[in-house]
């Protein structure tokens, strides 16, 4: 295991950087070019770990993907045109990954198998393979088919109606991946609005699909036909430096081509209540995906408080938001984020271990955590646990840090954002 000496002390961060292609778009584009008719063309699609393992998966399904010129080719043949895989579909590190891609197989009248690495195999997938087996999948995995390997024999799906127990876009878009494939009408219902890039997707596609009140509904049969995908940046890689930026003093960044489809910007809300100076200062509203460019200035935070439906729409911010919870005066308390447990770490329990490490008053709740700022941080030891948003939440940590920090499997970043030190060391300088 690798381990990095990080950045310390720093006074200001200045200049410009591009956000590199948001995750959740990315993954999608390359799942609906491959169950899509025809030719499709993605452009600025993120090259992270995540993303590349689900472009491997569609080729053992027997789809063609090319990189040609900086834009990926996808040659879809429609849901039919995917093939029984002789290996193992191996999703690394990527809960996008698998629960989408089960939606998938669900219906697809062959045997898959379906693994990924070890914070996959911790990860509970009865949440999908449930509603999915309701529909007629044959799924199996271990622990009673919670967990990977799992194995389905899919086909003949008949709709449902299905009310989610947990707000999760990757359960409600699997299952609409899977009522796209089903006889009759599925339909959806959400406990809270959550990331919606699947069914704008479903239209950028030529495809249908309702929503109402939190309510989905989606055909079964539709043919899709392929497309021209965008892929803004990525929000979610966006907030670390939107939060770096807030809390050094003398700072100024631009950050360019941020992705700003509502259901993903809760971040800004909680930045506005702490008193952070941020202005969109162009955007594409009318796009499938809006997108704009973002300037963030250093300023005084204050604590506040983040629940309820807005946990939805930060959900992967959380762990850089309580970095900037140590930095704001008074308390912050996050609640209504059990969901935390069951990312990539349980990202409640590390947040609290590894900042509490480097000097910070947090302590873990049942449902998330409270912070009491605003702390000086010092130095020491810390590891990303292997999940990519700790290692940067900790890198972005030592910029306020006063003694020397040393990161354990830093290497975990590239799931999302391959790029992240050069940046960070872009704006240093
Ligand atoms: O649909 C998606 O692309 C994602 C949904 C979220 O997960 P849940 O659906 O489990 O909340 C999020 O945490 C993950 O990074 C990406
Ligand atoms: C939770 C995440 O991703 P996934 O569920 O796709 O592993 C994330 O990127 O923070």
């Amino acid at each position: 295991m690798a381990s990095v000496k990080l950045k310390t002390n720093i006074n200001r961060l200045n200049g410009k950087i591009e956000i590199p292609g948001d995750k959740s778009i990315s993954h999608r584009s390359v799942m609906f070019g491959a169950i899509a008719h025809g030719e499709t063309t993605v452009t600025n699609f993120l090259p992270g770990e995540d993303c590349l393992s689900t472009i491997s998966c569609f080729r053992k399904l027997g789809v063609r993907i090319v990189e040609e010129n900086g834009r990926l080719r996808i040659f879809g043949k429609g849901f039919e045109g995917l093939s029984e895989p002789s290996e193992v579909l191996d999703v690394g590190n990527s809960g996008t990954t698998i629960r989408l891609l089960m939606g998938i197989l669900a219906g697809r009248p062959f045997f898959s198998t379906l693994a990924g690495d070890q914070s996959i195999a911790r990860r509970p997938m009865t949440r999908v393979t449930g509603p999915l087996k309701q529909m007629g999948a044959v799924i199996d995995g271990r622990k009673d088919g919670d967990y990977t390997p799992i194995a389905i024999r899919g086909g003949n799906l008949k709709s449902i109606h299905y009310q989610l127990p947990v707000a999760s876009a990757q359960v409600k878009s699997a299952l609409i991946l899977a009522g796209l494939q089903a006889e009759g009408t599925t339909t959806i219902q959400e406990p809270a609005e959550t990331r919606d890039h699947t069914e704008r997707m479903i239209r950028q596609f030529g495809g249908e699909i309702q929503t109402d009140q939190r309510l989905i509904t989606v055909k079964g049969g539709q043919r899709l036909r392929a497309a021209e995908v965008h892929v803004p940046g990525d929000i979610s890689s966006a907030a670390f430096f939107l939060v770096a930026g807030a809390v050094i003093p003398e700072s100024e960044i631009v950050l360019k081509n941020v992705g700003l489809n509502p259901t993903r910007t809760g971040i800004f809300e909680v930045l506005e209540k702490m008193g952070a100076n941020v202005q969109i200062i162009s955007n594409d509203p009318d796009s499938f995906e809006p997108s704009g460019d973002i300037v963030v200035k250093s300023s005084n935070l204050t604590g506040t408080i983040i629940e309820g439906d807005l946990i939805p729409k930060l959900i992967d911010e959380i762990p850089i938001i309580a970095l900037m919870a140590t930095q704001a005066k008074g308390k912050t308390i996050i609640k209504d984020a059990e969901e935390l447990k069951v990312k990539e770490t349980n990202r409640i329990d590390t947040v609290v271990e590894e900042l509490r490490k480097l000097g910070a008053s947090i302590e873990a709740t049942a449902d998330g955590m409270i912070i009491y700022g605003q702390t000086k941080l010092t130095g020491g030891t810390v590891s990303s646990h292997g999940d990519h948003r700790i290692g940067m939440m900790l890198a972005i940590a030592a910029l306020v840090c006063d003694g020397e920090v040393i990161l354990e499997n830093p290497e975990s970043i590239s799931v999302s954002y391959p790029n992240f030190f050069l940046h960070l060391h872009h704006l240093i300088q």
